[in-house]
């Protein structure tokens, strides 16, 4: 059984003009060790799915239907105080920004060792000291600065400070939302590689969700593409990024400099997702799609299988049998940018 089990789940943010479907129908499936990237341009649903997962929706958010399988039970059937003991023991979440998940008033140590006695009641102080000193061992602070505020840490020290934080429990799930997005790229990097080893180490699995593509191609077995509430297309790393069948994938691999080719010109996808609270019928991709046509306008693709992926466009064989050059191909982009109404044709 994997460990964790998604299934048709939809979550929606009530808002004045009716329900923003944020995510709508996902489904999926994350093998324990198993590092998932999730990967989508902002607004997708990305970080919505993960705070459904730790259970920290906001008000306005609630899930509207499907099922959230963890170990064995049903996330969405619990009540707040069994996911609450969840939270940070078994499924830990490192946040888009550290500054918003750290307490000001409080010192790194005094909110680790809150953590692991809010968990661990019988854990004593000096147990919790040296978990902290651990902690901040692997991820590469000095110990002797656990006593500061978060204030006094730069922004990567505080970005460490939350992985800390986030490990000091041994979850065995965590979701790393953008976990390095403030970060330069070296540093960006190191903490990526410093994760990567951690987790190896206590043996769990991550969901890294994150827009940047050469991120998840760094540290990823498995990718989900989103793209407006849905999944798009979803695989191994190295098929989706050397093979993808949908033309999302495609237009967004190619609009990231680190994994595309040095011969490869970079490409911008033109236009925006569509609206979530009265979504298009059909492929949610289509709008902006080179290869779009009424069909996809019209019909909403089922799943494709093939080689290792999961991939929802219409036109999957045909990009892989003649349409690949043609999808990859800058101009095509640009031309569908000018265009008002493109397509290939039925
Ligand atoms: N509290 C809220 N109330 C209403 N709508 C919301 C709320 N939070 C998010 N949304 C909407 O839900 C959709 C998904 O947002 P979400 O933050 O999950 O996307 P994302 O892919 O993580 O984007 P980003 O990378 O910018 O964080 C967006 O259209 C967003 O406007």
């Amino acid at each position: 059984m994997s460990q964790l089990e998604v299934e048709d789940l939809e979550v929606y943010y009530e808002t004045e003009e009716g329900p923003a479907q944020a995510v709508d129908g996902v489904s999926f499936e994350l093998e324990e060790g198993e590092n998932l990237g999730i990967v989508g341009e902002s607004g997708c649903g990305k970080t919505t799915l993960a705070k459904a997962i730790i259970g920290i929706l906001p008000d306005a958010g609630y899930i509207n239907d499907g099922s959230i399988n963890f170990q064995g039970d049903d996330l969405t059937e619990m009540t707040n105080a069994q996911r609450r003991r969840l939270k940070w023991e078994e499924i830990s979440m490192i946040a888009q920004s550290a500054m918003n998940s750290l307490d000001p008033v409080y010192t790194i140590r005094e909110q680790i060792v809150e953590a692991i006695e809010t968990h661990r009641p019988g854990t004593g102080r000096v147990e919790s000291d040296e978990i902290v000193t651990e902690m901040f061992e692997l991820v590469g602070l000095d110990p002797e600065r656990a006593d500061d505020y978060p204030h006094q840490f730069s922004g990567g020290m505080r970005q460490r400070a939350m992985i800390a934080m986030a490990l000091a429990l041994e979850p065995s799930l965590m979701l790393a939302d953008e976990p390095t997005t403030a970060l330069d790229v070296i540093m960006q990097d190191q903490i990526l590689k410093r994760m990567a080893s951690i987790q190896e180490e206590i043996n769990s699995s991550m969901m890294v969700i994150t827009h940047d593509v050469s991120v998840v191609a760094e540290t990823c077995d498995r990718v989900i593409v989103m793209y407006a509430g849905k999944i798009a297309e979803e695989g191994p790393v190295e098929e989706i990024f050397d093979q993808p069948y949908h033309p999302y994938t495609i237009g967004l691999k190619r609009a990231f400099p680190n994994i595309r080719k040095s011969s490869q010109d970079l490409l911008s996808i033109s236009g925006y997702p569509p609206e979530l609270i009265d979504p298009p019928q059909g492929c949610r991709f289509a709008e902006r799609c080179p290869m779009a046509t009424d069909k996809c306008r019209e019909e909403e693709p089922e799943a494709h299988y093939k080689n290792g992926l999961r991939s929802y466009c219409h036109y999957a064989d045909e990009i892989d049998a003649e349409l690949r050059p043609y999808a990859d191909d800058p101009t095509t982009w640009n031309q569908a940018a000018a265009a008002t109404d493109g397509g290939v044709g039925e």
